[in-house]
């Protein structure tokens, strides 16, 4: 048995807006997250962490941030690509494991939807997926509120 274990790291800043996308939800909020595409940083953070399971690089290497084809782009299509090519070298995801930190928006009432959009992405079962957050307790960057940053892991099992 071949078994991975990846992890991924991403953060974006706040620009004016009136909604952010976490881990494929819109949550409403009074800023919005400045990226190439939709900024879900929780789900770049997956992606990431599947990509770093298989040896595969980032997901800068696969959707260049300088390509205007990815201007706006919803970010489940750079998940669905970590997840196909997982499934094409013959491994299944065991489980996704997200942090996202920020004081704002409360992650809390919208992590049951986030892990369902998840679920739905990626094929795998609810209860391998989690989505959790914290503060970082009014410190650094995100107790500034001026982005928000996800740490995720991902275990890659082939039979
Ligand atoms: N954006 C956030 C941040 C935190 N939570 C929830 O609050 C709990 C306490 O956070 P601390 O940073 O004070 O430990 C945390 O465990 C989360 O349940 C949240 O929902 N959204
Ligand atoms: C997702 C990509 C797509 O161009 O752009 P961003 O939305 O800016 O996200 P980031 O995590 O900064 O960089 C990775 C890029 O591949």
């Amino acid at each position: 048995m071949d078994i991975r274990l990846g992890n991924g790291f991403d953060v974006h800043a706040f620009e004016e807006g009136d909604h952010v996308v976490l881990c494929g939800v819109k949550v409403p909020h009074d800023k919005a997250l400045k990226g190439h595409s939709d900024a879900d940083v929780g789900m770049h953070a997956i992606t990431d962490a599947i990509y770093g399971a298989l040896a595969e690089g980032d997901i800068g290497r696969h959707f260049p941030p300088s390509d205007p084809q990815w201007k706006g782009a919803a970010s489940e299509i750079f998940l669905k690509h970590a997840v196909l090519l997982a499934r094409e070298k013959g491994f299944e995801i065991s489980n996704i494991d997200c942090t996202l930190i920020c004081e704002r928006p409360k992650v809390g009432p919208h992590a049951t939807a986030m892990m369902d959009a998840l679920a739905q992405i990626t094929g795998m079962a609810m209860d391998r997926i989690s989505v959790k957050a914290t503060t970082s307790e009014r410190l650094g960057f995100t107790g500034r509120e001026e982005g928000i940053a996800a740490i995720a892991t991902a275990t890659l099992v082939k039979p």
